[in-house]
């Protein structure tokens, strides 16, 4: 039975189509990034599969539940974008409190450790900083020892030592066998901490696979030169390139095969090609080709 599953989910706000004709399968076990740009539909998405939404069309099944089902079984753990903290209990007294609201909690020390707070346990709420704040939140979301845990941009605000703690954290948790949805805009994020990765943008799929599949499948090299006042009509046409951008007078073209472009540049243009650079593969290239397409 599938962790996850969007059968053709679509979300209207009004006028505002944010999540539109979603199909997607997620399996137990798996950690998945959903990379989008702002506004993709990402916390949508989050927020319909802890039942705080419902679809205008659709349906969205989590093991086998609908998501009031899963979140009366303590199957769902959720960090969300905001969510104050009870500031005058320590952080030991907080977890142990919402671990009590479940049928089958985690151990306390097992989410102290868990969420690397063993050392702040004592700790009042309110005194503790942006990234341990974070890490506290992250223990509530897997108190109730869920076998889903959705968590919405949870590195926003950390700085690059509490990213990393939060990763292995995260990490640790998901070696069980648990699965795991997070939402992010860090591409590195989705590269390093996911099995697999799911771009939307404008609330429709626009890419489904490992990081190395997405990269490999928009043509992941690019080679950029200043093109300063020169027309860039026609570069989009030059052997392999998959896209092109043209920003502050540099010219960017997404390529499948740079040695078929540079050569198409060189003799099958009459640009002045300088400052030339060329890039590897990377997700942000193929990120940047998916979401414009889209
Ligand atoms: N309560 C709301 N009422 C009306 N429109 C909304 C509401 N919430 C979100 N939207 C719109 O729905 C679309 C998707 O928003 P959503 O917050 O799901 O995107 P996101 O991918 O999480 O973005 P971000 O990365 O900025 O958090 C956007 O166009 C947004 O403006």
């Amino acid at each position: 039975m599938n962790a996850i599953v969007f059968d053709h989910v679509s979300k209207h706000y009004g006028d505002v189509l944010a999540v539109d004709d979603l199909s997607l399968a997620i399996e137990p076990g798996n950690t998945v990034a959903l990379l989008g740009p702002n506004g993709a539909g990402k916390s949508t998405s989050i927020n319909l599969l802890l039942g705080l939404l419902t679809p205008t069309q659709g349906t969205i099944t989590l093991l086998g539940n609908t998501p009031a089902q899963a979140v009366k079984a303590g199957q769902l753990g959720a960090m969300l974008q905001d969510g104050a903290l009870i500031p005058e209990l320590s952080v030991k007294e907080l977890i142990d409190l919402v671990r009590r609201l479940y049928p089958r909690p985690l151990d306390l020390d097992e989410i102290l450790a868990l969420a690397d707070l063993s050392d702040l346990a004592a700790r009042r709420a309110n005194k503790l900083s942006g990234g341990q704040t974070q890490r506290v939140r992250f223990a509530l979301a897997i108190a109730g020892a869920p076998r889903i845990l959705l968590l919405d941009e949870p590195t926003a605000a950390m700085d690059v030592e509490s990213r990393l703690r939060f990763w292995a954290s995260m990490h640790d948790y998901a070696a069980g066998g648990r699965t795991v949805l997070f939402a992010t805009h860090y591409l590195e994020e989705a590269d390093e901490h996911s099995d697999r990765v799911i771009v939307i943008a404008k609330g429709k799929l626009a890419a489904d696979g490992t990081a190395a599949e997405i990269k490999a499948g928009v043509g992941g090299q690019s080679v950029s030169f200043a093109i300063g006042d020169q027309p860039a009509a026609g570069l989009d046409l030059l052997p392999g390139v998959t896209a092109v951008e043209v920003l502050a007078g540099t010219a960017t073209l997404h390529t499948s095969d740079v040695d078929a472009t540079l050569a198409g540049l060189y003799r099958g243009t009459t640009l002045d090609v300088r400052g030339l650079q060329l890039s590897g593969a990377d997700l942000e290239s193929a990120f940047l080709a998916l979401t414009r397409e889209s």
